[in-house]
């Protein structure tokens, strides 16, 4: 049972010095602090459960989603738990266009990162009070629920409600099944902490082999920065991981796409599964135009970290720009829009490898690509989670 009435929401800026060691530098980032708007929401309920929500920026930007976050909090404080729940996609919505915030958005930028931090604790404090994890509450809520939680607004082209309801209900056959398999071996993953662009190749190899001897088996690779650094590092990986296991590649959006589509032909020889953000990540055309260059090769395409909302992955998906979509639980807002996105995946068969390069992320995501494999998408093919090692 939801209950209490929200009254108070508080934000704090923290920030971890992660670019002293270059980890989590890439080829656009080069001195990334990990950090993120915290926010903290209370109600009234005797049960002083509090709801914990976090977006994923680096550094300076904190500042700016912390003020936006506290622009959003009237539109939260003062509101009834229950009520949210019952209309959440109203309330969503509410969030999402207020009349003078929308226009530094609308659903993008600052502004949807700082709505993603507090839809997210919204969340949290649901799932506690039903002393459920999240993917739990998501998996045990009715198709009809879930599809409540939802803003159509925008994809109804490609996704009706009515089509969204009947995927759940196909979703729920034979879900106590894959709920046991997810209990028992968890989520594939694969690990993005071996080879930040700034590390050496000393660091990369220890790195690796410490990877390796703990049983992984698919490693990321940052590239894009100086070509001749590209080919040695994924030499350097290669040789060690062999070709039993897998390698993806990480751009960040450093490339023009004619140049993207070359430089990856440099590195096809050690036989990436995927480039990921090889170009801008606002350009769906060109990254159509990459994805129809390297098919041929047998490398696909990854995005999504920075893809804003629902409407742009509907348009990557119409225009068959991507073969991996990396839904992050901190970009779009929360929950309710990236339940939208993994229902866009299912209906064009797309795999949903979900972004996690950061603090919090990896905690945070985890619960929603579990529920798409029990409750959506029901297939483990070609699907791994991005995951930081301490
Ligand atoms: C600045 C960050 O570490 C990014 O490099 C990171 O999110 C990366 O793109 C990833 O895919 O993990
Ligand atoms: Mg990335």
């Amino acid at each position: 049972m939801v209950k209490g009435k929200i009254t108070g929401l508080s934000v704090k800026d923290v920030r971890f010095p992660t670019s002293l060691g270059q980890h989590g530098s890439d080829a656009m980032h080069t001195d990334p602090d990990y950090s993120a708007a915290y926010v903290v929401i209370e109600t009234d309920a005797e049960d002083a459960i509090k709801g914990y929500g976090l977006t994923f920026t680096l550094g300076k930007g904190t500042e700016i989603v912390v003020c936006a976050v506290k622009a959003l909090s009237h539109l939260v404080v003062g509101r009834n738990l229950e009520d949210i729940v019952a209309n959440f996609r109203d309330f969503y919505r509410q969030l999402t266009s207020d009349g003078q915030l929308r226009w530094i958005g609308p659903e993008k930028g600052v502004v949807h990162l700082a709505t993603a931090a507090v839809l997210n604790a919204v969340w949290d404090l649901w799932a506690k009070q039903e002393q459920k994890p999240l993917w739990k509450l998501l998996v045990y809520m009715t198709p009809e629920q879930l599809v409540s939680c939802i803003d159509f607004r925008y994809i109804t082209d490609v996704l009706t409600e009515a089509q969204a309801l009947e995927i759940l209900q196909n979703g729920k056959q034979r879900q106590e099944a894959r709920e046991e398999h997810m209990v028992k071996h968890g989520y594939p993953a694969y690990t993005t902490s071996c080879a930040w662009l700034g590390y050496s190749d000393n660091q990369l190899q220890k790195l690796c082999a410490d990877a390796l001897k703990e049983g992984w088996t698919r490693f990321k690779v940052k590239v894009g920065a100086d070509l001749q650094d590209d080919i040695r590092r994924c030499k350097l990986i290669r040789d060690m991981i062999g070709h039993d296991n897998e390698l993806m590649l990480d751009a960040n959006q450093r490339w023009d796409v004619n140049e993207a589509i070359s430089w990856v032909k440099e590195l096809a020889v050690f036989k990436p599964l995927w480039i990921e953000e090889p170009t801008s990540p606002d350009d769906i055309l060109g990254h159509g135009t990459i994805s129809k260059a390297l098919a041929p090769l047998g490398i696909g395409v990854a995005t999504g970290e920075q893809c804003h909302n629902r409407v742009m992955f509907k348009q990557f998906l119409q225009a068959r720009a991507l073969q991996y979509l990396q839904i992050d639980s901190c970009r779009l807002g929360s929950v309710n829009e990236n339940l939208s996105v993994l229902l866009m995946a299912k209906k064009f068969n797309i795999p949903v490898c979900p972004h996690a390069g950061g603090v919090g992320l990896c905690e945070l995501v985890q619960h929603l690509i579990i529920f798409d494999y029990i409750s959506v998408s029901g297939s483990l093919e070609k699907r791994i989670q991005d995951i930081l090692l301490k």
